[in-house]
């Protein structure tokens, strides 16, 4: 049985923040493997510069290109938008029948609106989620305090956002170590967010 962690993100771009903990969950966690899943469109995000799936997926595809327990996934490509997550759950189950466990991956800012997600007990009732810390202000709801399916994974602290990134790029200012080197040669190369 393959253990995998499903990282779900718009990665608009992918930065260094996503990559340390994707590799955090695959190296100190039980878990064999994760999925980086881009998502097409977030439920609770606009559209607004939002690159190309096939181009934030290229961009995954070469960040974890050096790290076999990553994998980039379309799988949500072809799903209808937005993307809930609980659909694509059962889009997974269906493509891969036996020999998987799936979990989810998520910040500890994520688990704080997890009650608004859609059919969010029902994911609770048949997935573990492996919540890594975050820094925000909101509380977490009483439902989600010592849940015997969700597990605290002490990944790094890293508070870089895509949204930074894109806009300090388009200001000109170098934003270059927050992104792994593949990410921004492709990125300048494809003139993206300027
Ligand atoms: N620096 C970070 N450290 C850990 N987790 C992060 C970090 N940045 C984003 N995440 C989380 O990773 C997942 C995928 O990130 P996503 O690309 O959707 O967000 P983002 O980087 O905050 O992007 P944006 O700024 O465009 O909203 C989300 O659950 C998000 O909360
Ligand atoms: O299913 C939902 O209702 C739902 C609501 C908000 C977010 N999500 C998932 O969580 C991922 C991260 O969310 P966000 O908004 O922080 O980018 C996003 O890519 C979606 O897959 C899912």
């Amino acid at each position: 049985m393959k253990k995998v962690g499903l990282y779900f993100g718009t990665f608009n771009p992918i930065h260094v923040g996503h990559l340390i903990i994707a590799n955090h969950m695959a190296e100190f966690s039980d878990l064999d493997e994760v999925w980086l899943i881009i998502t097409p469109q977030s439920p609770f995000k606009k559209k607004k510069s939002l690159l190309d799936n096939h181009h934030r997926y290229q961009m995954v595809f070469e960040a974890t290109a050096d790290y076999p327990k990553l994998k980039p996934s379309k799988i949500e490509f072809d799903l209808p938008q937005p993307n809930y997550t609980v659909n694509t759950l059962v889009y997974l189950e269906d493509e891969y029948k036996t020999g998987y466990q799936f979990s989810l991956i998520m910040g500890e800012d994520n688990l704080k609106s997890f009650h608004k997600w859609k059919n969010y007990e029902v994911i609770l009732e048949n997935y573990h989620l492996y919540v890594y810390p975050r820094i925000s202000d909101k509380e977490i709801d009483h439902q989600f305090k010592d849940h015997p399916k969700i597990h605290k994974v002490a990944a790094p602290i890293i508070e870089i956002s895509s949204t930074f990134i894109r806009k300090q790029h388009a200001l000109g200012m170098n934003i270059k170590p927050m992104l792994p080197d593949s990410v921004w040669k492709y990125m300048d190369e494809m003139n993206f967010y300027r």
